[in-house]
């Protein structure tokens, strides 16, 4: 290549000023001016020839040449004719000798390799090569930060959810039950788990299976917690996609459909097992009802799922809603091998529950005695052999943790209970005596229970039960009392919310929305919407029971429950709507019932047998169980006051002893393996200095002046980005009408349409890889004014990158990202130690001059740059396999001696590590060198 300034018909030549128009071909010279056609853009440019900013650009033997019909070739020969060159050699595709002119070359050429736009004036400001730098640097340290995934999640920092997040998110191939109590953040868990899994390539195709009634819910929490754009599936999504003749579930990676959807349809079900997912999560996972001789359809969809798909996440509140086989099955579907007998479960359950006691003196750090120490010693005889005395607290604490290793179900199920966390608000019964109606008396007295709880529901009535049943005036008399405070109304049948919706429409002008099976999503979520807007909003929601699972109404704090569900897990369940994190106020709850009927029968039961409305009653279920007979008795003789006396007696003590016998078998180790006490707050400290520091906001500040992004504070923490005349290119993800960011997690958190800008977020990664793959910043000459330096002096600054490439699987980014290697030499070829702040480019003139006089000088110290990178690389490279090797030896040795004692650690888990270890072990020996951009630096004090 070689630089030339005479002008010839033909010649190809590079803007040093408009270094986007690609290669320019003369297209006429005359005395004083000459003619340029940029094929590429379409546009022309008549240049004085004395001043034109132009470099000519020539090949030389041994460059690859590209033609404008897409060949290459490498250049064996040169010959000139009439002042143009023309290029021989070997075509790459045909092998066949090959003759190109210089007109005949690919205008589409942008010179990307760094030396060769700096010796051919394609220069940038000197500004963009701190932006490679730091690019690189920042999305290096990204790469193996203890925060991936986790850090920009849009919430706030709850311990125990992050602790399963990351527990759960660093394992290969999870398959666990999230079975945290009612509203305590299963979704926000799963999401953070999917996102740290796809964020270090783990995961890349997620298919997510929910009630209908959270389908919306599920999407918008998946895009605003963590930008995850999920599709929702359905039939008419599918038929759409069928036209093109492909299996529809392969269009997208990122899948969420309903349960109903999948299984009542077999087609769509094998499409989306043959589409292949590396996550499968499932919500509500109890309704998944399954007996040896009869597993239920629900369930059968999602066994086929779960066996074709590595990682697996079932989400439950109530495990045992269906009873404890059921919960049994669960664990089944997750590892069939560890959990292939339920009577073996069970003994292994009664084991841990023995162990409670045991395990009670290390948890307040006390000695146990010598009975405690015998149970220990029975149940981990491994991990006693190799304590020595339990004198010191921190023993006891190891040994805690080591217990925790070993228990079995520990590493498959997390279970929070409300009453281990902080922050919940108070709730409060009012209750609403009623007399009954006479049209009433038949269903009441009829001996059938659903009639006798739900007598609006009898035919005889249905039609205009509305005007007879009091508990509807108290409706119509009881919202304007509270008004304008939210109320969600849930009952058991879709007719009824539709008709007492009917009632509030006709009789009075408050604003109401109802929500039940028989409307669409799309229905259902509109109406949810309507709910929730704080000022133009509906006063009043009215739920059939599919309002009673899953959704998020924290924002109201007034519940009436029409009527009452049978069972206490239901009950608990309405109740969670409101009663969830984020409820900022106390939850009443108020509850209209008919006098000396069912209803009063099963509220006094809940109320003073169980206290279930003012307090969750993990033992309800149990209770019930035990009372289901006599309940029901009780409830069809209302009369019978001996009858409920008793039935509300029994039930208090069985409660008092099922509580104390849950208290005494609690399974502490469970509990405190899934609030990561003890383990979270490393991370915790981690994310929260992240927060505290301004990195990102001021490095995206700069990022986006250069690439022309217009960043505008608004107030709050909050900025306005705006897309410009000046952009470099497109930058995805940002919208054309502008977008309000923060870098603040609590006006994140609190300002819904805010998008939180961390290093997670997509929009950060597309300006940091615009910066990467452009080629701008390749080359750059600037001035820097330093008057302890020798004035004149120049130094050459060279970027490289040291980089490997694998399957994402391998995570090759927590051992060998891509790393910068910056090497600075001043002129005489020694490296020095500057890093320099360089405020001014040098002028075109003085740039050409300086490239014209330094050639043979820069191009030494480039040589020498290159030999240092590659032994900087060296060590790189062995200090990413020497911890490699030790961290994946540790995690497997972990795993192995954890296996020896837990069988829930599966052979998969292992056998992965070894594999990752093998290949990564190539993958990073065969690591190369990239030059990347190349800056030169002079003093001018
Ligand atoms: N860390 C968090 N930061 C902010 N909001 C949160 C956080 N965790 C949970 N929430 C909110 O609390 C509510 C309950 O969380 P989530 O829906 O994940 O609970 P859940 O355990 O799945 O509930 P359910 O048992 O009712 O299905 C939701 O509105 C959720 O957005």
């Amino acid at each position: 290549m070689s630089v030339d300034n005479s002008f010839s018909v033909g010649q190809r030549w590079l803007s040093n000023t408009e270094t986007e128009l690609g290669l320019g071909a003369v297209i006429s010279v005359d005395f004083r001016s000459v003619e340029m056609l940029f094929p590429a853009t379409g546009e022309s440019r008549i240049y004085t020839k004395q001043e034109a900013p132009l470099t000519r650009l020539t090949f030389e033997v041994g460059e690859t040449v590209k033609s404008q019909d897409g060949w290459t070739m490498t250049v064996t020969d040169t010959e000139e004719t009439q002042g143009a060159l023309i290029y021989h050699g070997l075509r790459e595709d045909t092998k066949a000798d090959a003759r190109l002119s210089e007109a005949l070359l690919d205008p589409h050429i942008r010179l990307n390799q760094p030396e060769k736009r700096l010796f051919n004036n394609q220069l940038d400001k000197p500004k963009w090569f701190d932006l490679r730098l730091n690019s690189l640097n920042h999305q290096y340290e990204y790469q193996r930060s203890s925060t991936i995934g986790l850090g920009g999640a849009r919430i706030s920092l709850i311990p125990h959810q992050l602790h399963i997040a990351s527990e759960v998110g660093n394992r290969h191939a999870p398959r666990v039950l999230l079975a945290d109590e009612v509203g305590l953040g299963k979704t926000i868990e799963a999401a953070l788990i999917l996102h740290r899994q796809m964020k270090t390539g783990r995961v890349s195709r997620a298919l997510i299976v929910v009630p209908d009634s959270l389908v919306h819910q599920w999407l918008v929490e998946m895009l605003r917690r963590v930008n995850l754009a999920f599709s929702i599936y359905d039939e008419s999504r599918c038929e759409a996609l069928d036209e093109e003749g492909e299996n529809p579930f392969e269009n997208d990676q990122l899948v969420l459909c309903s349960i109903d959807f999948l299984s009542n349809n077999p087609q769509r079900h094998e499409q989306a097992m043959a589409a292949g997912w590396d996550m499968l999560i499932v919500d509500e996972a109890h309704h998944l009802a399954w007996s040896a001789d009869a597993p239920s359809p629900a369930y059968q969809c999602i066994e086929s799922l779960a066996t074709a798909t590595p990682a697996v996440l079932l989400l439950t509140a109530t495990p045992d809603q269906l009873g404890h086989e059921s919960h049994f099955a669960r664990l089944r579907l997750l590892d069939p091998a560890r959990f292939h007998d339920y009577n073996a479960f069970l003994d292994e359950e009664s084991r841990y529950s023995q162990l409670a006691d045991a395990v009670a003196p290390l948890l307040s750090d006390t000695q146990p005695d010598a009975h405690q120490m015998k149970v220990l010693n029975d149940f981990a005889p491994d991990v006693m052999a190799h304590t020595d005395s339990l004198d010191t607290g921190e023993a006891r604490y190891a040994l805690l943790h080591q217990l925790i290793d070993c228990h079995g179900t520990g590493r498959v199920l997390f279970r929070n209970r409300r009453s281990g966390i902080d922050g919940f608000p108070e709730r409060h019964l009012s209750s609403y005596p009623l007399p009954a109606p006479q049209a009433y008396d038949g269903a009441i007295h009829g001996g059938d229970l659903t009639d006798a709880l739900y007598p609006e529901r009898q035919p005889s009535v249905v039609s205009d039960w509305t005007s007879l049943d009091p508990r509807v005036d108290w409706l119509l008399n009881f919202l304007p009392e509270v008004k304008p405070e939210k109320v969600l109304l849930i009952c058991a049948s879709a007719v009824t919310a539709q008709q007492l919706g009917e009632v509030i429409r006709q009789q009075s002008g408050i604003r109401h929305s109802v929500f039940h099976e028989g409307m669409s999503i799309v229905e259902r979520d509109k109406a949810a919407h309507y709910f929730s807007e704080e000022e133009d909003g509906a006063q009043i929601l009215l739920c059939s029971e599919i309002g009673s699972e899953g959704r998020n109404f924290q924002f109201a704090h007034h519940l009436v429950l029409f009527d009452l569900p049978l069972t206490p897990d239901l009950l608990e369940q309405r109740i969670g709507r409101l009663d969830r994190i984020g409820q900022l106020q106390d939850v009443n709850i108020h509850v209209p019932y008919l006098e000396h009927t069912a209803q009063h029968v099963l509220l006094d039961w809940y109320h003073e047998g169980l206290n279930a409305f003012e307090e969750t009653c993990p033992t309800g279920a149990g209770v019930y169980e035990q009372v289901a007979d006599m309940l029901t008795h009780a409830c069809l003789s209302p009369d019978d006051m001996l009858a409920s006396a008793e039935l509300v007696e029994t039930s208090q003590t069985l409660n008092r002893q099922l509580k104390s016998q849950l208290e005494a078998g609690r399974d502490r180790l469970l509990e405190l393996n899934a609030s990561g006490e003890g383990r979270v707050e490393q991370l915790l400290e981690d994310i929260i200095e992240l927060d505290s520091s301004q990195d990102l906001s001021r490095f995206m500040g700069r990022l986006f002046d250069a690439i022309g992004v217009q960043q505008e504070e608004q107030g709050n923490d909050c900025f306005i980005l705006r897309s410009t005349e000046s952009m470099v290119s497109q930058l995805p993800g940002l919208d054309p009408e502008g977008m309000t960011v923060t870098y603040k997690r609590r006006a994140a958190t609190t300002l819904e349409h805010v998008h939180f800008l961390s290093w997670d977020h997509p929009l950060v990664h597309n300006a940091i890889d615009m910066i990467l793959t452009d080629v701008h910043g390749k080359a750059s000459i600037g001035f820097i004014k330093d008057a302890t330096l020798p004035k004149g002096a120049y130094w050459l600054e060279a970027l490289f990158t040291l980089e490997a490439n694998a399957p994402k699987s391998l995570q090759l980014g927590r051992f060998l990202p891509q790393t910068p290697i910056r090497i600075c030499l001043d002129a005489n070829g020694k490296q020095a130690d500057h890093s320099f702040d360089v405020h001014r480019p040098a002028g075109r003139k003085v740039a050409h001059q300086l490239t014209k006089a330094l050639h043979q000088p820069l191009t030494l110290q480039l040589e020498t740059a290159r030999k240092l990178a590659h032994q900087q690389a060296n060590q790189i490279q062995h200090d990413a396999l020497t911890a490699m090797h030790s961290t994946l030896n540790g995690e497997i040795q972990r795993l192995q001696d954890l296996q020896k004692r837990n069988p829930a650690v599966r052979d998969t888990e292992i056998a992965f590590i070894e594999q990752q270890l093998q290949a990564l072990d190539k993958v990073i020996q065969q690591a190369d060198v990239q030059l990347d951009a190349l800056r030169v630096v002079v003093n001018n004090p």
